[in-house]
């Protein structure tokens, strides 16, 4: 005999599970969330996402706080340190989780704060720490355990000085010098983190460029703004081993070189959280990565389990794991589903990235026939105005229809500015066209006044052939 019985129980309380919880009460489904931590919001509100941002936000007002001539005596490490800055930064938190509960409540959504395993395919139990199991029956159940970082087993992650993107949000002293190991999205958004601080980085990529996914020109521009705030990127290294001290780590590489710095972050890698999970009551596994593997309805090979977030793998971002949330809910209900393919890149580096659709590269590799236009922000009034002068925007379109293929953006809100293209790009026809940026009156002085300068500059290049 269950205890509680749902139309819906979602595992994990992250944006996937939260986006698929909300959808299915509003289609009155009745519907239960577990999660193991005692409060909502997911490892997005708590780990990831959230708290990195608002690092992220404080440091960029510490940067531009030293800019000010009258500030200059606050160029020290001993005024600003990292944890007087984390403290800031995860003042948001409670908010936040304050708002997931408000959310909950009055969606009637009943939440169960313990550890969740299968002992079905449509049932659960939930261990809590203080009171007796629960066993859950679901007519559907989503998995969206979300996931974690990856630890090889040769490093020892309780080292004091020794850290991965969950525990960096606990350190407790401001190192002098960092050594990032692994240059992927979130090695390079901490790179810009604590070189923004004025602490010295060593960013270790074990591929030949940084962000290779992204646009040739966005890549060059990021390398250099980190070099100029001291970032060292060493690319083409392989991680052999780490020596820690009480005083400061050693980290080898098989090239043979070794950097020593006062503490190690390592951004290499996720891992989905299935182990807890025992899927094999449910007819499940997960592979090497622990990812559960779905099809176009999220759906797993249990035609009443779905999965969705970080623990299916790619894009393994909050953005999408909100949709991929509410398509599950669409497919419970028969609606049409959208497989989220087309997630646009937001980088938040410093200065931020943001891109949609196809690179040059791509676009070069597939034999179209392709212009640019390119705008930068030092030549808008809104960047003059606010001193953002750092960044540009590049529009790729077809060279015989001016249909928008690309676009690719850096520099202050990278991340809003490509949503303008973004609209654009995604118009059926003939109303995806780069002339639309010259046929539309945009607010002045604004950032959306970029993709006109790109456009006219794009459309000029047409002239010449
Ligand atoms: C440092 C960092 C920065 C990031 N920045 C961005 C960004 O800027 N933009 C962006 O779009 N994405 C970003 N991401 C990615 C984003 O955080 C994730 O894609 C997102 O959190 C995934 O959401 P999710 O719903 O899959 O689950 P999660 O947010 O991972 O939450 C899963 C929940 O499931 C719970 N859980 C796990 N196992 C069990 C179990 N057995 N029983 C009960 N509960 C369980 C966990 O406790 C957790 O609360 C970042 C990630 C990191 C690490
Ligand atoms: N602003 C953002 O959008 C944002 C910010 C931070 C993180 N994220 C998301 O977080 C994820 C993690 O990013 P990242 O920078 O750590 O790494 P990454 O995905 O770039 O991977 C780094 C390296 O680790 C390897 N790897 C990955 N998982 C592994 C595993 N389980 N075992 C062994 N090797 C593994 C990969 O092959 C790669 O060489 C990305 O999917 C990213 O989308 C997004």
């Amino acid at each position: 005999m269950a205890d509680y019985d749902y139309d819906l129980l979602v595992i994990g309380a992250g944006p996937a599970g939260e986006a698929a919880a909300m959808a299915a009460t509003k289609s009155e489904m009745t519907v239960g969330v577990i999660d193991a931590q005692s409060d909502l919001g997911g490892n997005c509100t708590h780990k990831g996402t959230i708290p990195s941002k608002a690092l992220r936000h404080v440091v960029k007002q510490v940067i531009n706080y030293r800019k000010q001539p009258e500030m200059l005596h606050l160029n020290s490490f001993n005024t600003i340190t990292y944890p007087a800055v984390l403290q800031a930064a995860k003042s948001i938190i409670p908010r936040k989780v304050a708002m997931h509960k408000a959310y909950f409540m009055r969606n009637r959504i009943h939440v169960h704060s313990g550890l969740a395993h299968f002992t079905s395919a449509n049932s659960v139990a939930v261990e809590y720490q203080d009171s007796p199991t629960d066993n859950i029956t679901a007519k559907h159940i989503l998995i969206a355990t979300g996931s974690r970082p990856y630890r090889p087993s040769n490093i020892d992650f309780n080292h004091p000085r020794i850290y991965d993107s969950d525990t960096i949000l606990r350190m407790a002293h401001t190192p002098r010098t960092l050594v990032i190991y692994g240059a992927g999205v979130i090695g390079c958004e901490y790179a810009s983190i604590f070189s923004g601080l004025g602490i010295k980085v060593d960013l270790i990529n074990n591929r030949d460029s940084l962000l290779s996914f992204l646009d040739t020109e966005i890549t060059d521009a990021l390398s250099y703004h980190l070099r100029n705030k001291g970032v060292l990127v060493r690319h083409g290294e392989q991680f052999d081993s780490v020596d820690a001290t009480a005083e400061m780590v050693t980290v080898h590489l098989k090239s043979g070189k070794r950097i020593k710095a006062d503490a190690l972050l390592w951004c290499n890698g996720r891992s989905g959280n299935t182990e807890d999970l025992q899927l094999g009551n449910a007819g499940l596994e997960a592979n090497s990565r622990g990812q559960v593997e779905v099809d176009d309805e999220y759906r797993t090979v249990q035609p009443s389990i779905y999965a969705a977030g970080d623990v299916v793998g790619w894009p393994s971002l909050a953005s999408a794991s909100y949709d991929q949330g509410r398509a599950v809910v669409d497919s419970i209900t028969n609606q049409q589903v959208r497989k989220v393919t087309d997630a646009p890149t937001g980088i938040y580096t410093l200065p931020e990235i943001s891109s949609v659709g196809k690179t040059e590269a791509e676009l070069t590799a597939a034999k179209v026939p392709y212009e640019v236009g390119r705008a930068f922000f030092k030549d808008t009034a809104r960047a003059q105005i606010s001193g953002d002068e750092v960044g540009m925007l590049k529009i790729l379109f077809h060279l015989d229809t001016q249909e928008i293929l690309g676009i690719h953006c850096f520099g202050a809100e990278a991340a809003e500015i490509v949503h303008i293209g973004q609209a654009i790009m995604n118009q059926t026809g003939e109303a995806n066209n780069i002339n639309y940026f010259t046929n539309t009156t945009f607010n002045y002085p604004t950032m959306a006044e970029a993709y006109r300068v790109a456009a006219l500059n794009g459309l000029n290049r047409l002239k010449r052939q």
